[in-house]
């Protein structure tokens, strides 16, 4: 582990996370291009193992579908965990690792007329707070690799989390920050929440995909039952996902399963009632 002062107390993060990620390298940077982007590259030369590389600044943040993803210093968590995974499916992986955050940062779920937004998902890689505010999103990644068990896959799973909503203007959504769930909530301490359960839903996926995972899934998908627009100039009603992680549109010509990575889902203004 490197510890290079930063404005975070890197030895409080480094404590919250290290003792429970048994087998993982914790790796702390003040600043980086991109979690993922340091990561990838290493495992381009065959370094392979379990870490998790957490940043205060990234210079080259990437979201998903080649977009820009830009943090605040000291205003979000930005971090990469990489590891060996040689799962039989890996549909639904994405939507795996969202409900594992999301659990983690709001485990009830807010009752019924109950004053608390609920942290949803956004297919299949954003986490938004009800009212169409993105907190943060998810830009997974994979390169060949050597594993424990002989060659699998090298997966790296970049997150990044508002800690406190930016300023809004010029950005195409509204953002919302972990402290809108609660205000208690900053870097270290979120960060402690998720990665050991993160670990652990990484683990269940390899055996058993994406299945067990998709009724929860479904309590937090926010799309369900709006009109949808994709990318490719296709709109209708999501109604779900499948078995595989696939979004299900009702379109005018027929059901149809979204799985496409490079498709976006925008949802249009207003819920269908
Ligand atoms: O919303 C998206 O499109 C995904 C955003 C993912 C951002 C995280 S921050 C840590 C990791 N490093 C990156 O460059 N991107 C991911």
């Amino acid at each position: 582990m490197s510890l290079t002062p930063i404005r975070w107390p890197a030895e409080a993060l480094w404590q919250a996370v290290s003792p429970l990620l048994e087998g993982f390298t914790v790796e702390i940077l003040p600043e980086v291009d991109s979690t993922n982007t340091e990561l990838m590259r290493r495992a381009r030369t065959g370094r392979c193992e379990p870490i998790l590389l957490v940043t205060e600044h990234q210079t080259a943040g990437r979201g998903r579908l080649g977009r820009q993803w830009v943090s605040g210093i000291g205003d979000s968590l930005t971090f990469s965990l990489g590891l060996p995974m040689s799962p039989a499916d890996w549909s639904g992986l994405s939507l795996a690792v969202g409900v594992s955050l999301a659990q983690s940062l709001q485990p009830q779920l807010p009752a019924a007329g109950e004053d608390r937004a609920r942290l949803g998902l956004k297919w299949p890689n954003d986490l938004w707070l009800e009212g169409d505010r993105k907190l943060g999103g998810i830009l997974i990644e994979t390169a060949s690799g050597v594993g424990p068990g002989g060659p699998s896959r090298y997966v790296v799973i970049g997150v990044g989390l508002n800690v406190r909503a930016p300023a809004g203007e010029g950005l195409s959504t509204t953002p919302a920050g972990l402290r809108d769930i609660d205000p208690a909530l900053d870097a270290p301490t979120a960060l402690g929440r998720i990665v050991p359960p993160l670990v652990q839903a990484l683990l269940a996926f390899e055996q058993h995909g994406f299945a067990p995972v998709r009724a929860r899934f479904a309590e937090r998908d926010l799309l369900q039952g709006r009109i949808v627009n994709l990318s490719d100039g296709l709109s209708g009603l999501a109604q779900g996902v499948g078995p595989d992680g696939a979004l299900r549109v009702q379109t005018p010509g027929g059901l149809r399963a979204v799985t496409s990575s490079d498709i976006s889902v925008r949802p249009q203004a207003e819920p269908i009632s």
